[in-house]
Formats: structure tokens, sequence, C-alpha cells
């Protein structure tokens, strides 16, 4: 028996109140800190998105660069998560190794323990800065490549791509994965976002936080999805297939991944800039036919259910054109939100209560181990 009052999900529940951004279906904008996320991605660096959701204001020209030089001197991968992450079988999942990598480094720093609001910040400017590192180590050794040392003359998409593939592509690449940074930074309570904050409503540390937020990412009906709709492109693999497979997929009432959202009905913000920049990918890698593919499961999944995509299904093709392996997609994605992540949990931290939600029992009614 259901209890009437339930929220399953939490769908519709309002559990408390951030600054950090504002997620609004009914005008289908995105606000970090105030600012619409497509003028971000039209206007400013990743970095500069970094500081914004962590100090609530864009950085003066002193402030971004100081980000910067902290970023270039932390981005060297840590011997710690090195050593962890080669201690990882080759078929572990990248999330799985991301996550035990970022558990290691935690591990590994003094700081740990420190939940103050400036050891917190520190924490996450270090382990953003450390990400890169992680991921680009990770593609590598699946493919038995080096690890490639990071340039301290490029920014932090740059050098991001750099350390992945041993050289810096286009600028419309580093371009295009740059918006994708900044479109996957923030969104609100999200689920990832909300077990960072009940993890950190414990008074647990910002490691452990992150570390629970990455396990919550890695499921297709969250950041999963970007790594599900390449599968499912390879599955079609040609745009005249697209409406045959959907309507197989629904019948068998198969999820389409990259479409839908909890809060967003009418369409997912973020996702015109991000198509925007994968036309970019389409054309500089020549795939007309993956954007055919692209635009005919769109249309036909409007066609027959009215449900749009979300930020998923643009840059799940937009990262394999620019040469990641499908299952290192969902780590992109860590990689950029653990900025939100590392707001939320300073947030929560300065204004916490324990999360502790009640449930509805339908279990047997009391009983005896020993009879009667
Ligand atoms: C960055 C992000 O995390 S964005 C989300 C990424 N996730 C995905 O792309 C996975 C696919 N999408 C989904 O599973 C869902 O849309 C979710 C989980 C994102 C949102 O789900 P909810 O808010 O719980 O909506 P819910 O699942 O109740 O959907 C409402 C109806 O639309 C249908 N629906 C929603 N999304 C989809 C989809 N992708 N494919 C098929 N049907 C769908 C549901 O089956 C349901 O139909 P019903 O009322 O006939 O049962
Ligand atoms: O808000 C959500 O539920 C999922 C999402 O789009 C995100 O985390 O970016």
């Amino acid at each position: 028996m259901t209890d009437p009052d339930i929220k399953k999900g939490l769908a519709g529940v309002v559990v408390d109140v951030t600054a950090v951004s504002k997620v609004n279906p009914e005008t289908n904008s995105l606000l970090y800190r105030g600012y619409p996320v497509q003028e971000l991605a039209a206007n400013c660096t990743f970095e500069e998105v970094a500081y914004l959701l962590w100090h609530g204001e864009l950085p003066t020209p002193v402030q971004l660069e100081e980000l910067q030089a902290f970023e270039r001197e932390h981005r060297e991968l840590s011997h710690v998560a090195k050593q962890a992450i080669d201690l990882l079988p080759l078929d572990a999942h990248p999330m799985d190794v991301v996550r035990t990598a970022v558990s290691a480094y935690g591990a590994a720093d003094p700081t740990t323990a420190d939940t103050s609001p400036e050891a917190m910040l520190d924490q996450a400017k270090r382990l953003w800065a450390q990400l890169p590192a992680i991921v680009a180590y990770t593609q590598r050794r699946l493919r038995d490549e080096e690890l490639v040392e990071p340039r301290d003359d490029l920014g932090y998409s740059a050098n991001f791509l750099h350390m992945t593939f041993g050289e810096v592509p286009d600028l419309v690449v580093v371009t295009a994965f740059d918006v994708s940074m900044i479109l996957y930074a923030e969104h609100s309570f999200n689920a990832s976002t909300f077990t960072a904050r009940v993890v950190t409503s414990t008074l647990s540390d910002l490691y452990s936080a992150v570390t629970a937020a990455i396990g919550a990412l890695k499921g297709p009906l969250h950041g999963g999805a970007n790594e599900a709709v390449m599968h499912m492109f390879d599955e079609i693999v040609f745009a005249d297939r697209a409406e045959e497979w959907l309507d197989e997929a629904l019948a068998s009432k198969r999820k389409i991944m990259g479409f839908g959202h909890r809060v967003y009905k009418n369409g997912d913000s973020r996702v015109p800039t991000m198509k925007a920049s994968l036309d970019t990918l389409l054309v500089e890698y020549d795939r007309p036919d993956l954007g055919e593919l692209y635009t005919a499961l769109e249309r036909a999944m409007d066609e027959r259910k009215g449900i749009k995509p979300n930020l998923d299904y643009p840059s799940g093709p937009a990262y394999h054109l620019i040469g990641f392996d499908t299952e290192l997609f969902t780590p992109l994605f860590v990689a950029s939100r653990v900025t939100g992540w590392t707001a939320h949990i300073r947030e929560q931290a300065a204004a916490n209560a324990l999360i502790r939600p009640l449930s509805a029992y339908v279990g047997s009614e009391q009983r005896s181990v020993v009879g009667g």
C-alpha cells in the first residue's frame, strides 16, 4: 500500500534554498549565480565559470590570473591517483576508475578532515585541477599509451585535450569542448549534487561527498546517459533506420537515452548551445551522416512521444567526434560538474541541517522470533 503523501523520487519537492543556480522550466532558462548559461558559454572560459560558481561573482583579471596559476600548478597527475589507477584492471569502467582515483587523492590529502570554508575551497580547486589528469590518463591507459605531462602554456581545455591525445586540436574543437564543460558545470539539485549535499550534511568531508556524487552520476538516468546515447547511435547507425529502431525500442518499453528530464518538460535550456557546438564539430570532422542520424532520431522522438533531448544527447556525439572512447564521456561530465558539486558542498556546510527524510513502512506487522 502506498501512502498518498509519498513523493516518489522527491518529484516536485523543494528541500532547501540555493544561490548557486536557478533552473526555470517555465522560461526554459538556466542561470549560474544570476548569469544565463548561454551568455557564459558565449563570453567566458570554463575557468571563469568555475570561479563564478565558487565565489558568486565573475573574476577580475587579477583573480582569474590567480586561479589559472593555481590550476596550472596542480594539474600534474598526483602520485597517489596514478598508483590507485594503475592497481585497477583495464576492463574496469572509467567511472569506477575516476571515482577510485578521487577517493585515493582525498585519502592522501592531509587537509581532508578540515571542513572549514577556506580548506574546502582549496580542496575543490585542487581536485578540479587534478581531474583532467585523472581522466586523460584513464583514457590513455585504455589505449596502451604513455601518460602525457601537462603543458603550462595552455588553458584548461586545451591542456585537457593535450594530456588526452598528445596534441592540441584545432581551436574549434577546443572551443566546443570548453562550451561543454561550461554547460555541464551546474544544475541545481540534480541527483548527484543532492547526493553530495546529503553526504556533506552528516559533517563528512568534501572528498567523500564528491566520491559519492560520482557514483550517483554514473547511472544512465543521470550522467551515464551521454555514454548511452553513443551506444544507441552505434546501434542505429543510419538516419533512415531511426524511426524503425525507435518504434521497436518504445514497443519494448526501453527508455530512449538523452531524452526527457525531471525538471524541463519542454526541452533542456542547454541543448541549443551544445547542438551549435556539435554542428561545428560535424563540419570539422566531416561527419554529416552523424548529424542526420541525430536529427532523424530527435524528430521521430518528438513525433512519437513529444519528448525533447537533454544535454547528454548532443554531448555524446560531440565527445565521440573529439576522439574520446564512449566510456570516457561520463568522466568528462565529472571533470566539469566537480565545480557545481563543490559549490553546493560549501553552501550546504555553511547552513547545514542533517538530511534525513522519513519513510512509510509497508513490511510485516510486528512479529516474534520464537513462535506466538
Ligand atoms: C544530465 C542529465 O542527467 S539529463 C537526464 C539524462 N537521462 C536520460 O537521458 C535517460 C532517459 N530519460 C529518462 O529516463 C527520464 O526522462 C528521466 C529519468 C531523465 C526523467 O524522468 P522522470 O522525471 O522520472 O519522468 P518519467 O520517467 O516519469 O517520465 C514521464 C513519462 O515520459 C516517459 N519518458 C520520459 N523519458 C523518456 C525516455 N527517455 N524514453 C522513453 N520514455 C520516456 C516515461 O516513460 C513516462 O511515461 P508514462 O507516463 O507513460 O509512464
Ligand atoms: O537536473 C537534473 O536532474 C539532471 C541534469 O540535467 C543535470 O544534472 O545536469
